[in-house]
């Protein structure tokens, strides 16, 4: 059902108190479905996210020769990409997808033929250059329009494969992005020589997306080092995926939890995984910062329920603490920046610069959407100082989520605390998440008149 545009955000009627079933995640989802295309022999997956993500990957993954099957509603079967497939000239849609237009170049270079990429008008300002000047040092020929210049930075590209990847060193600077990392180990152990990879730059943002990689490749037996710091090596050899369980999306079950911080309610996450490299982890960490109550109770042996519970105030009224300082919240940094907007004390979200570079500039969008609504934020080169203001002062609005879905979830968020805000393009969280209005609506639906939020 395509919601209402711009779409009413619901109003709880008191605290919330609900169960939660988050579905795939996407960065798992992305990296098992380019791993199943690269390995030895056919792989099902299972907990597969269904969203746009996905789905440009799965497409993505065919053009080059893969096959897929749907076998359910969240399990696909991949028969992987032949030998040096022959693709002839294809075109792939990246849409608005990081994980697409960053990791795909590299598994095209395996294929012969012209493979170019190219997505929706916001991908095209998305830094790419690393990922195409390292495949560039490993022999690959990649071309862009001649506006483009002779070292292309951006979508729209050609990748010219040859079928094969020397590999070997490469050094790049990854400060603007982990993908840029990611993108390179997922597709070496399919390059001749392996890959032995430096990062030069400053720090690398999202480390944590680093690790899940490191870890997939692990899982699907692949050799990799990455026992110092800012280097990697993966050693060539066969992927065996076979059959795998993708875990729920640790992030996007951010907002739902918030959900629980800000009307003062209870909202429980099956499914939790008891271990992971998922960056949606930190939520046990983060929102007891805010004040909120956070347990897990194992279930099965590798997961568990994760289970939020809002502060409420002597007279009944959801308070958040003000956190203070929160470093480094990465795709966390929009869910974590309602928080900020509503809590009662002063807070800093800092090391978020590379946000710029996100499906849209998210500084300056969370910025703008913050002043929109009467919130006191002030926006510096990569952080964001939040000043406390009175609930009673914010206002209603239409507020804009820029084709990003994560801005979508933001303004959904800070929704539950000010009557009759409305969101302008909420189906952009198809995304990630395209059963959001549905869910949020269920999730707010269950909030019993009594002390409001
Ligand atoms: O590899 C991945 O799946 C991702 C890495 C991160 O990118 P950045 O390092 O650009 O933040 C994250 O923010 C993005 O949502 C998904
Ligand atoms: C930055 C994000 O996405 P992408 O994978 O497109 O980089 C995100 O989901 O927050």
């Amino acid at each position: 059902m395509t919601p209402a545009d711009p779409w009413p955000a619901p109003r709880p009627a008191g605290p919330v108190d609900g169960t939660v079933r988050v579905p795939g995640s996407k960065s798992l989802t992305n990296r098992w479905l380019l791993l199943a295309a690269l390995a030895d022999g056919p792989s099902t997956l299972h907990g597969v996210l269904d969203s746009r993500d996905s789905r440009l990957m799965l497409q993505a993954l065919q053009a080059l020769g893969a096959q897929v099957t749907w076998a359910g509603p969240d399990t696909v079967q991949i028969t992987p990409l032949p030998h040096r497939p022959d693709v002839g000239s294809v075109t792939i849609d990246c849409g608005l997808a990081g994980t697409v237009m960053r990791f795909i170049p590299a598994v095209a270079a395996l294929t012969t033929g012209g493979v170019t990429l190219d997505g929706d008008p916001e991908a095209r300002v998305r830094p790419m250059g690393p990922v195409l000047r390292a495949l560039e040092q490993l022999g690959v020929r990649i071309d862009a329009p001649e506006s483009a210049g002779p070292e292309p930075t951006t979508l729209p590209i050609t990748v010219h494969g040859t079928g094969e990847v020397r590999g070997g060193r490469v050094e790049i600077d990854a400060s603007g992005s982990s993908q840029f990392v990611s993108a390179l180990l997922l597709a070496a152990p399919r390059f001749a020589q392996g890959l032995h990879l430096v990062h030069t730059g400053r720090s690398v943002p999202s480390p944590e997306h680093i690790a899940m990689t490191v870890s997939v490749l692990r899982q699907a037996g692949v050799e990799v080092d990455d026992s110092v710091p800012g280097t990697w090596r993966v050693a060539p050899g066969p992927v065996l995926v076979r059959e795998t369980t993708v875990e729920p999306d640790l992030s996007n079950a951010g907002p739902f939890l918030a959900a629980a911080v800000v009307t003062g309610g209870t909202v429980r996450i099956p499914d939790w995984p008891a271990e992971t490299t998922q960056i949606g982890d930190r939520w046990r960490q983060i929102l007891p910062r805010f004040g909120a109550t956070v347990s897990f109770e194992p279930g099965t042996e590798s997961t568990g329920t994760l289970t939020v519970t809002g502060s409420i105030d002597t007279d009944g009224t959801p308070t958040i603490c003000g956190p203070g300082e929160i470093a480094g919240t990465a795709e966390l940094a929009p869910t974590v920046a309602a928080l900020c907007l509503l809590a009662d004390g002063p807070s800093s979200l800092t090391g978020i610069g590379h946000l710029r570079g996100h499906e849209t500039d998210r500084l300056s969008a969370l910025a703008t959407e913050t002043a929109r609504v009467g919130g006191a934020v002030q926006e510096g080169t990569d952080r964001l100082d939040f000043a406390p203001v009175s609930r009673r002062s914010l206002k209603p609005e239409v507020m804009q989520t820029y084709l990003d879905h994560r801005m979508a979830t933001f303004a959904a968020v800070v929704g539950l605390a000010i009557p009759e805000v409305q969101i302008q393009d909420v189906a952009t969280t198809a995304k990630t998440m395209p059963d959001f209005p549905q869910m949020w609506t269920a999730l707010i639906g269950t909030a019993q008149p009594g002390s409001g939020a």
